[in-house]
């Protein structure tokens, strides 16, 4: 049985038991919407911890926008099979007024590494990621947390946090899960229309032709401008960016002379897609 709970309190009281008896803490973060791409977190995170929590919590600080808020899609019933079916111990899903109670006035912002790319296009984004995640790394005094590979810069910003804030805890970033067809699974894909879905994985298709042509020694700049035309020729809307960038520091680099990503966010109808892969 999951036990579902809802109030820091009671956490810290159902962690502490397992803590006395010596138990490791996994803990796998996310906004709920649950698809293969997060069980594959909470197998990784039941291989690797004695125990398992999975919050739940659609975190408003993070959203820029407040339509995208809204829309998110939620189905906490759907999400709590799921995770019994894994057999996760808790699903810790707190509502807003118990991670923000009123006097709330404490922002974690990290700078670098979370200021380009998704930072330079969804303003205090990471500044709500950072917040939200030390809070819940404090909520649940894991030692272990589980991230997918698909928000790449979300997992390197989160790493930069808990080395320069002594967080006793151990980030291990998961590889991204794709449909058959190479779409990267999102909670957010649902929202694609029939015609949208059906472009969509037209997107890592070409990012992947980009890296190999880039390995292969193709000019970066070139190669990166060919991949943004024939995407958006294929019917994509507007790029927030397509870049190919150092793999931790975020870097933007024109040669290959250290481990190095492609990083793109494009919109599709109303859908921002995000993906990243390995050069
Ligand atoms: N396809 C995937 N493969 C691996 N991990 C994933 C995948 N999709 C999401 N995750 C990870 O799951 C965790 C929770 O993510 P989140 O709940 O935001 O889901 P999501 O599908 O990324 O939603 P969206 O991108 O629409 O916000 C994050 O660590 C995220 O990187
Ligand atoms: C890590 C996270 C759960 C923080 O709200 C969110 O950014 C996500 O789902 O990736
Ligand atoms: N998966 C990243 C969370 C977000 O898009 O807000």
């Amino acid at each position: 049985m999951t036990q579902v709970i809802r109030t820091s309190a009671e956490l810290r009281e159902k962690v502490a038991t397992w803590k006395r008896s010596g138990m490791l803490v996994g803990v796998v973060p996310t906004m709920g919407a649950l698809h293969d791409g997060h069980l594959s977190l909470v197998r990784e995170a039941r291989k690797q911890s004695d125990r398992v929590i999975v919050t739940i919590f659609v975190n408003p600080m993070q959203f820029n926008n407040k339509d995208d808020l809204e829309k998110y899609p939620r189905d906490e019933d759907h999400d709590l099979a799921l995770l019994e079916a894994e057999g996760v111990d808790v699903l810790f899903a707190p509502g807003v007024h118990e991670v923000y109670p009123d006097g709330f006035a404490t922002v974690v912002a990290v700078s670098g590494v979370s200021e380009p790319l998704e930072g330079a296009f969804r303003p205090g984004h990471f500044e709500g990621v950072a917040t939200v995640v030390m809070k819940l790394f404090g909520m649940t005094q894991a030692g272990r947390a589980f991230f997918g590979e698909k928000d790449w810069q979300q997992v390197q910003v989160v790493k930069r946090m808990v080395e320069d804030l002594n967080v006793p805890i151990r980030i291990i970033p998961c590889p991204t899960i794709r449909e058959e067809d190479g779409l990267a699974m999102s909670s957010r894909n649902v929202r694609l229309s029939p015609e949208h879905r059906a472009l969509a994985p037209r997107l890592h298709a070409e990012m992947q032709a980009a890296a190999a042509a880039i390995r292969a020694g193709a000019p970066v700049t070139a190669t990166l401008e060919a991949a943004k035309a024939a995407i958006g020729a294929a019917g994509f809307g507007a790029w927030d960016y397509l870049d190919l960038r150092s793999a931790e520091g975020l870097r933007p680099i024109t040669e290959l002379s250290e481990p190095a990503r492609i990083l793109a966010a494009v919109h599709l109808g109303d859908v921002r897609l995000i993906d990243n892969i390995a050069v």
